[in-house]
């Protein structure tokens, strides 16, 4: 598969743009080799500027769970598009958005929407801070919350791929205002609970990890997370890529979470810019203009990404059945995985939690960080390259959940797998 007119592009955006790319993980860095550029999408598939087609697992990194380009989403943008693009105005779509976010999601009483998840993070633990009057947060070991001082302290994603989690640039004042944590060490929470409790202002977690890679949280470690209550810690759960997608209610719905903060963004936007932070009344009624809690955004609530992304919350709500088909399509391409990997000898252990998924090239159980960071990345990039060269578009990182829409299906799986067959 050539990719000249892609490699051309990105030579010349290495000269104007820092690594050519507009975030890091878009790079090709740990897997090598030049992204392609791509133009053109079509529910499970894209194309690149030089004609080439892949079957997607990116998807733009989980918002579009409906595929690329569903034309119902296309044309409820096209239509609020004709009335122009943003006013910094209060609009309607905002309300019937908000609404949507808490009919999924019965504990968010109010709701703020912002442009991304890294504004939805932030704005959340400012939020914690100014409620609890406290400094001290908690995050966890390989869980990526965007890029906001303080939580790029041992994060996952794009800064553990690049090696630099945590990042230069971050005031060490700022940094040990974090401590950070093991995912899934239970006892390792409540110890920190039982003798710093009183300092912390809140503990922000990802209930299925996507950014180590995916990790499934245990129950003890769920039921942990709860106990920090006693405390007077406020709990947020980071639903950026978990909310809508695990289910209409998220990983709030699948595990029975009560937080007091959810922050949401990639699929609440459908594929434009869209992200919230949301909870109960009386935390969020700390927020300007009602409370002291400042935060602000000239395109907060745009019109367009209110319009995407309420258009696909709908069609996720009026079909459950779209949940279950993920679910069965990701057991079928786990299975399938599994199948293949084991007949030809290659340690595996593969993540999945319906529509996020990660083969790691290492024996298992992978459910911390550590065990993660065990997978053999050098095998990874032959894995993710022998798929490209075949049409198959993995995430190019092993630290990052594939995702699936519901336009993949038994053929996509049958491509995937013929397409391993071929590599290995
Ligand atoms: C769990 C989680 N939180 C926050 C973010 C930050 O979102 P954004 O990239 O929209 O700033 C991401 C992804 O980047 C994420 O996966
Ligand atoms: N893992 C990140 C978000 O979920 C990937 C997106 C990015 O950093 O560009």
């Amino acid at each position: 598969m050539e990719r000249p007119i892609s490699e051309a592009y990105f030579q010349e955006a290495g000269r104007h743009i820092p690594g050519g790319v507009s975030s890091p993980v878009r790079a090709f860095k740990a897997v090598g080799g030049t992204p392609p550029y791509l133009v053109r999408g079509e529910g499970a598939y894209v194309w690149d500027v030089d004609g080439n087609r892949y079957l997607d697992y990116v998807l733009s990194w989980g918002p579009l769970i409906l595929g690329h380009a569903h034309p119902r989403v296309l044309a409820r943008v096209r239509e609020v598009m004709e009335g122009g693009l943003t006013f910094g105005a209060p609009h309607p779509l905002e309300v019937a958005l908000a609404k949507k976010v808490k009919a999924a999601y019965p504990g968010v009483e109010l709701v703020r929407f912002v442009s991304s998840g890294t504004e939805a993070t932030m704005s959340a633990l400012r939020l914690a801070r100014g409620y609890t009057g406290r400094d001290l947060i908690v995050k966890f070991r390989g869980n990526y919350h965007g890029h906001a001082d303080g939580l790029l302290v041992e994060a996952g994603s794009g800064a553990l791929t690049l090696g630099v989690p945590s990042s230069a640039g971050v005031p060490e004042a700022y940094a040990r205002l974090t401590l950070v944590l093991e995912y899934n060490d239970a006892e390792g929470l409540r110890e920190v609970l039982r003798r710093r409790g009183e300092e912390i202002a809140a503990i922000i977690f990802e209930p299925v990890v996507g950014n180590a890679g995916v990790l499934v949280p245990t129950e003890d470690f769920l039921k942990a997370l709860h106990e920090a209550r006693e405390f007077g810690v406020l709990l947020i759960a980071d639903e950026v890529m978990t909310g809508f997608r695990l289910a209409f209610g998220g990983a709030t719905e699948l595990f029975g979470l009560k937080p007091d903060l959810v922050t949401l963004g990639k699929v609440l936007g459908g594929g434009l810019p869209a992200a919230a932070y949301g909870g109960r009344r009386e935390v969020m009624e700390r927020v300007a203009p009602l409370g002291p809690v400042y935060q602000a955004g000239t395109l907060s609530g745009n019109p367009l990404a209110m319009a995407s992304g309420l258009a696909t919350l709908e069609i996720l709500e009026a079909d459950p059945g779209l949940y279950a088909h993920l679910e069965a399509v990701g057991a079928r391409l786990e299975a399938g995985l599994r199948e293949v990997l084991t007949r030809k000898g290659v340690p595996h252990t593969i993540n999945r939690v319906g529509s996020m998924l990660t083969v790691f090239f290492t024996e298992g159980p992978v459910r911390t960080f550590a065990e993660a960071r065990r997978t053999d990345t050098e095998l990874f990039k032959r894995f993710f390259h022998g798929l490209l060269s075949r049409g198959v578009y993995w995430p190019p990182s092993n630290f990052e959940a594939a995702f699936l829409s519901t336009a993949h299906g038994e053929e996509e799986v049958a491509r995937t797998l013929e397409a391993l067959e071929g590599a290995l």
